[in-house]
């Protein structure tokens, strides 16, 4: 799959480096970070691309606006603003750049913490006022607490390595990062039912999902400690604001840093001017380092995959990853070629498939050839929203959610010819077994893929053959059963 970018459209403010790099490779950018949503919904079907941060909403509606949207990219981590579901389903790329403003969220997480132990703000605040208040501040120590972290992955990691500087002992829960991976950071790994009692201050890491959100609530807050802080440098929601608000005015919640809300910006101000609140403006990854870094990467990476480099960042299309180099072309292709001759062969609608990759070099390739053959198979089948286009980032999904399942196997053998084979099965059991392979320059060279067939039931007939598989499909069914039977052995 080849992706071309010709405009880029930048609704958030992002470090210009991201345009220079972007123009530099003969992409147009234009930056405008004023847009009203309407706006944003009316300039967006001019742009085959998009750069945000997380001001701009990329909502369902943006993106069934922005027909010719190919990739949408955030630049920082959390790509909760997106639509993922809606741009996957519609074959656009998300990408974002994880882990260029990692340090910089940690350094806010723990600035926040510090910040709450000697109450930094109110103090600093109260020295602006002229007002030498010393009796009014009475701080604690963070040396020998315990820090709760919820989330032990890019930045939960970073905050547990610095706050151990401070003498703090670290504790936390992740559902994929286990104990030992935690205890090479010097972090016990503990289920969150444990974890509460424990904790003196809890931060939390996560992404925003439906698991995480309000994972800190009434109920929690129940089994802490009296007194104990909390920090929020990852999204809003993961603490339920409400119950927050509740704890700090019962003092059950001793304090709160707060770098994230529910809206931003917030309607409702009463958390952030909570005398136990040291809140900022969503500031964990405004840092000049941070920005420099999101910026190139969100822009080298859109430039590495327009020239079929690498796809890195992509959160939405695990089928594109090995689908890039000029040597999978043909093999998507013949994929594709697949899944449309299977469409045609089948005489129902296909409710399986079944795809086995032949030979070591076709390991990693079972996802896109399985994505492209559906790929083609819908596309033939199809009928309506033709404006959507069908790629390997859309097609396991629509397939999946037409009821059509698949099954990949590999026989890895060394010596083998790489080739794949794959079986069609029909709603009413019929099969169709095609298997194809890529052969020789000058095949590939003009386009044309060389396939192998065999075709069971559904043609109730047993024939082989070798067909320039394209000009049979633009000849149709009843062209490719005359060249099929007609042949043996010949590139036609
Ligand atoms: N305030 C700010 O400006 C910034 C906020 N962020 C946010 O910080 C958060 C963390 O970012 P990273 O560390 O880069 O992400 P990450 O993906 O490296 O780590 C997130 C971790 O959360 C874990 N997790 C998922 N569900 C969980 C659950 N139910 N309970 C506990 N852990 C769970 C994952 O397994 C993963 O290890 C994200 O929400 C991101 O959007 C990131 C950068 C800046
Ligand atoms: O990268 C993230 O997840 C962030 O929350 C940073 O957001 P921002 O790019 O500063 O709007």
């Amino acid at each position: 799959m080849v992706i071309s970018l010709s405009r880029v459209l930048i609704s958030d403010e992002v470090d210009p480096k991201c345009v220079d790099i972007l123009q530099s490779h003969g992409v147009e950018v234009v930056t405008n970070t004023k847009l009203s949503k309407n706006e944003l919904i009316a300039e967006i079907p001019k742009y085959d691309g998009l750069i945000v941060r997380s001001a701009t909403k990329v909502t369902a509606e943006v993106i069934n606006a922005g027909k010719n949207l190919k990739i949408i990219g955030r630049a920082g981590t959390g790509v909760d603003n997106i639509d993922c579901q809606v741009a996957t389903e519609r074959g656009i790329i998300v990408m974002n750049t994880p882990g260029g403003n990692t340090l910089s969220a940690a350094e806010h997480t723990c600035a926040l913490i510090i910040s709450l132990t000697r109450d930094l703000a109110r103090a600093a605040q109260s020295m602006k006022e002229e007002r030498w208040d010393r009796k009014a501040f009475m701080g604690i120590e963070l040396n020998g607490k315990t820090l709760a972290i919820i989330g032990l992955g890019r930045i939960g990691r970073e905050v547990a390595l610095r706050m151990q500087s401070f003498g703090m002992k670290t504790i936390g829960y992740d559902p994929i990062i286990g104990a030992e991976v935690a205890a090479e950071f010097n972090t016990e790994w503990l289920p969150l039912e444990n974890l509460w009692p424990l904790a003196d201050f809890i931060t939390v890491h996560t992404p925003l999902i439906p698991a995480t959100t309000n994972l800190i609530n009434d109920d929690v807050f129940a089994k802490c400690k009296r007194g104990m802080c909390v920090i929020n440098c990852a999204r809003g929601g993961i603490i339920d604001e409400a119950a927050l608000l509740r704890a700090l005015e019962s003092g059950q919640c001793g304090g709160a840093g707060l770098d994230v809300f529910v809206e931003e910006p917030p309607k409702d101000y009463s958390l952030a001017k909570h005398p136990k609140v040291t809140a900022t403006p969503h500031l964990g990854a405004s840092t000049r380092e941070a920005q420099s870094r999101v910026a190139v990467e969100i822009a080298e990476q859109f430039i590495d995959l327009v020239q079929g480099k690498q796809l890195f960042g992509a959160v939405n299309a695990p089928a594109l990853s090995n689908a890039l180099s000029p040597e999978s072309q043909p093999w998507v292709r013949l994929g594709e070629n697949l899944g449309v001759l299977g469409s045609l062969l089948a005489r129902d609608s296909v409710a399986s498939m079944h795809l086995t990759t032949i030979g070591t070099s076709l390991d990693k390739a079972g996802s896109y050839l399985s994505a492209a053959m559906l790929a083609g198979y819908l596309r033939s089948t199809r009928s309506g929203d033709a404006d959507a286009p069908l790629n390997l980032i859309n097609a396991p999904v629509l397939a999946k959610q037409a009821g059509l399942t698949v099954k990949m196997s590999t026989q890895s053998q060394v010596s083998t010819t790489a080739s794949i084979s794959v079986i069609f099965t029909t709603a009413g059991g019929q099969s169709v077994q095609l298997a194809g392979s890529v052969a020789g320059e000058a095949v590939t060279k003009n386009g044309a893929s060389v396939i192998g067939l065999s075709l069971s039931q559904a043609v109730n007939a047993s024939v082989c053959g070798i067909i320039n598989l394209s000009s049979a499909l633009a000849n149709g069914l009843e062209a490719l059963k005359t060249i099929v039977s007609s042949s043996n052995q010949a590139v036609l």
